[in-house]
């Protein structure tokens, strides 16, 4: 059992969605409101193969992490090697992905991702997440997020390009900038991905991100998800580990206690320049039978 306040049983014993049973037909309706231009934007990084080549360089991610494998698995040079088309003149080009969710792209963490004790969110066992695959809480159940998206672009705020590494964002200034309702998706912009082209060292050398604070009262105003362009939603230290005691721990306080879904590693430069707070916000994982998240292209419609 947890103690710290959370939302086990609040949507059913069995539940394995979270505050994703917050969208409801009216509040995505609603939700849909708030674009105004149409205009479409991305908030994913690229996938850059490590098997890139011409390689132009990496994109930001986690130190020790496998980085992407991108692999052609039939293109132009098998024909220029006399391969058979595949039907009178047709010639296709195919490829495959190998991916870990976790530290090296845009990704939607499943519930099942992290937890303490024995027990997933809403006290499903933790021994159903086993090696052939998580039997509670995975990726599969998240099925599409169609919510107001709110953009907390607190470098802005500050007058900032990205916040310091040591930044603990406050739960005051979320509260300046907007008030979420009840469904929301909360998009926390740090900068920090805008620090790995002048430096990979610096990128590592820790993380700015939410304070617990901060997670409690975004927790509190029900948001669907948090999503934010660091690794961690929290901060990370310069070893890369969480720094908070494990009560203030944004994983175990998020996921784990309030079933809230995490989206991390987006890039928002973009969406920061466009000047919206609120948007449509769209974004479906694979799905991934058991999987602990997938990578994610979400949108925000302006
Ligand atoms: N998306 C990251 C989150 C992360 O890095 C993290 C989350 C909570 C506490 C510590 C973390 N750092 C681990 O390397 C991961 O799943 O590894």
């Amino acid at each position: 059992m947890v103690t710290e306040p959370n939302n086990w049983g609040r949507f059913g014993p069995d539940d394995q969605r979270g505050t994703l049973n917050l969208l409801t037909p009216s509040v995505v309706l609603d939700a849909l409101r708030s674009a105004v231009s149409g205009e479409v934007l991305s908030l994913a990084m690229p996938i850059r193969g490590a098997t890139s080549s011409p390689a132009p360089g990496t994109v930001p991610h986690l130190p020790g992490r496998p980085l992407p494998q991108h692999f052609m698995s039939v293109d132009g040079g098998d024909y220029a090697a006399g391969a058979r088309p595949i039907g009178a003149g047709l010639r296709v080009a195919d490829d495959a992905l190998i991916v870990t969710h976790h530290g090296t792209t845009t990704h939607m963490d499943a519930l099942c991702h992290m937890w303490s004790g024995d027990e997933l969110y809403n006290g499903h066992p933790a021994a159903r997440v086993r090696s052939y695959g998580a039997t509670r809480c995975g990726i599969e159940h998240v099925g599409g997020v169609v919510a107001r998206g709110v953009l907390y672009d607190v470098p802005r705020r500050l007058g900032l390009d990205h916040l310091p590494a040591g930044h603990r964002i406050p739960a005051e200034l979320l509260e300046e900038i907007a008030v979420p309702r009840a469904g929301d998706v909360a998009v926390i912009r740090t900068g920090w991905p805008l620090v790995w082209e002048r430096s990979r060292e610096e990128y590592w050398s820790g993380q700015p991100g939410l304070s617990a604070e901060a997670g409690r009262w975004l927790a509190a105003h029900d948001v669907a998800a948090v999503a934010s362009d660091n690794a961690a939603i929290g901060g990370l230290d310069a070893r890369g580990l969480a720094e908070e005691p494990i009560e203030d721990d944004l994983h175990l306080l998020l996921l784990h206690r309030h079933g809230v879904h995490l989206i991390e590693m987006l890039w928002l430069e973009e969406l920061a320049a466009a000047g919206r707070t609120e948007f449509v916000f769209v974004a479906a994982p694979l799905r991934i039978e058991g999987g602990t998240g997938s990578p994610l292209t979400p949108l925000a419609i302006l």
